[in-house]
């Protein structure tokens, strides 16, 4: 046996064929659903989900359904979601009364009362660069292994922002938040080379098993709570190439480092005192310095596996 988690689980997404995993599906017997979260994203939403669809759902059936789950957009998201082949979910229509936060995570947790697949493939909402290889490495390992839990996906992450252009230069979250965290708090898991990615796979059942940030804290959470509760080697990895999204502004960066702080803090046996923190920013504004000031929502919801449905 290899000697690193890094060397026994990290694969290369060229390492499966659609027909080999259509087979391998078959034989397991499992549903797989391809669920994009999104907020505002008309400009690149219908790419990400028209070539999924027209790639797996239908006659290849690699995909048994393809859900895009829409956290409340006021552009045109749903419309072209739908018009692309995807089963629009509006966020505020899921259990309503249940209560609802805006975020990421809740769209997750919600799509977990929608969902008919027993693998779920998550895959972010603006992608401006990837391919529908995507969808078929992350399903790799978990159609073909059944010792594989939760599969993220890695890629080289450029920062393309008007005239600028680093090819390596995506990931100010992860460089500054993510890695440093899990280097003090979960140093197994520094070995994870995207520990933040939007795209990432998992069986249903541990999904449900654990609580959900609503905000971006949920892919690291669920990265923490699978190596907890099953060990690391439940985790794979698999290099998907390259991947270009559209950048949030830094200052909106600050508050993603705060739910992504709060859900290492609460791992680490430290919650945050209270579902809510303010985060200030301040900037200059005719000499004096302005206080930008907003509360993060912090909440986390109760493992699906134990609410009443
Ligand atoms: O309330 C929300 C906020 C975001 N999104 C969608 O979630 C995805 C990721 O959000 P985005 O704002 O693009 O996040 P990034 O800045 O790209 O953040 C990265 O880091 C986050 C923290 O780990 C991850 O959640 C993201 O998937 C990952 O791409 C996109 O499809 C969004 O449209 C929602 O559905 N609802
Ligand atoms: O994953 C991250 O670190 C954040 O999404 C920020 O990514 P970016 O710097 O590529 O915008």
């Amino acid at each position: 046996m290899a000697d690193t988690w890094f060397d026994r689980r990290t694969y290369r997404w060229d390492q499966w064929d659609p027909a080999a995993l259509l087979e391998a599906k078959r034989a397991a017997g499992v549903r797989v659903s391809v669920v994009i979260p999104a907020l505002d994203e008309a400009a690149t939403v219908g790419d990400v989900a028209g070539r999924i669809h027209d790639a797996f759902v239908g006659d290849s059936g690699l995909v048994d359904e393809l859900l895009v789950i829409d956290s409340g957009s006021t552009d045109d998201t749903a419309r072209l979601a739908a018009q692309a082949g995807a089963t629009v979910q509006h966020l505020a229509d899921i259990r309503p009364d249940l209560g609802s936060h805006r975020g990421k995570g809740e769209a997750i947790w919600k799509a977990q009362f929608v969902a008919t697949g027993d693998v779920l493939v998550f895959v972010d909402a603006d992608l401006t660069e990837w391919g529908t290889h995507f969808v078929t490495g992350l399903l790799g390992p978990l159609l073909t292994d059944p010792s594989v839990t939760l599969v993220k996906g890695f890629y080289e992450r450029p920062y393309r922002e008007g005239a600028l252009d680093d090819p390596d230069g995506g990931g100010r979250a992860t460089e500054l938040v993510a890695r440093p965290a899990l280097a003090l708090l979960r140093p197994e898991l520094t070995h994870v080379v995207q520990p933040l990615a939007g795209e990432w796979a998992v069986r249903r059942a541990a999904l449900a098993a654990h609580r959900v940030p609503v905000g971006y804290g949920v892919d690291l959470a669920a990265l923490v709570d699978v190596a907890d509760a099953e060990g690391i080697d439940a985790i794979a990895q698999v290099d998907l190439g390259r991947r270009a999204h559209s950048h949030q502004p830094l200052r909106a960066l600050g508050a993603m480092s705060v739910q992504l702080l709060a859900a290492m803090m609460s791992r680490a046996g430290r919650a945050p005192d209270a579902d809510e923190a303010t985060l200030r920013q301040f900037r200059s504004f005719e000499g004096a310095f302005v206080a930008l000031q907003q509360d993060v929502d912090l909440t986390e919801r109760p493992p699906f596996a134990e609410v009443d449905r």
